[in-house]
């Protein structure tokens, strides 16, 4: 078992029977079906075809369970974000912290979701992904240009291909099952 997996199940234990439903949505290729690989499986690959539509994943560990919608981030999918969102327990919005000129789209995009009614009260993580390249925006910067202390959420630097703060970004939706 992983080094990730064995926090899941640790972080996991700490609860009894609980669940939550997680709604992962940003723009194409900034790593969404990525995060759900490693914190499934705990492998990384840079094997990854872009989602249509959506996946979606149940991922038990210990007592548990992470229902998690993947969903698809090309433009002609992001009209179907607010149906996923609806009822979720936490929203996860992936942003590639390396392709700054996509950081006005994904403002953009994440403040016309936030600002639906349906998602009112959500908790939101936003994970500034990639940060094991070079040139990747620091937290401070993503929370400058999406304009995250509008809306006093919580932002982490990660990354899939490294797993680099995933512990964190774990914990956090195991503290939101109920
Ligand atoms: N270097 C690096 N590459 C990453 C990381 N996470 C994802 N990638 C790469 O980014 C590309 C897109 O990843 P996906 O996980 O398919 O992105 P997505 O957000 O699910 O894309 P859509 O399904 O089209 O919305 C792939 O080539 C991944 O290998 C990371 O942390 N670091
Ligand atoms: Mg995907």
């Amino acid at each position: 078992m992983g080094f990730f997996a064995s926090l899941l199940e640790w972080v996991s234990g700490l609860f009894f029977s609980k669940q939550a439903e997680i709604a992962v949505v940003g723009l194409q290729a900034s790593g969404k079906t990525s995060f759900v690989n490693v914190i499934t499986s705990g492998q990384w690959s840079e094997d990854v075809v872009p989602t249509v539509a959506f996946n979606f994943r149940k991922i038990r560990k210990g007592n548990v369970t992470l229902k998690i919608w993947d969903v698809a981030g090309q433009p002609k999918f992001r009209s179907m974000w607010e149906r996923y969102c609806n009822g979720v327990d936490a929203v996860v919005f992936v942003v590639d912290a390396v392709d700054q000129d996509k950081f006005n789209t994904a403002r953009f995009e994440l403040h016309q979701l936030l600002s639906q009614p349906t998602l009112n009260g959500v908790p939101l993580l936003v994970l500034g992904n990639k940060n094991d390249l070079s040139g990747h925006a620091s937290v401070k910067d993503l929370i400058k240009n999406l304009q995250l202390d509008k809306i006093s959420d919580r932002a982490v630097s990660c990354s899939m291909k490294s797993q680099h703060n995933l512990d964190i970004v774990l914990q956090w939706l195991a503290g939101k099952s109920h």
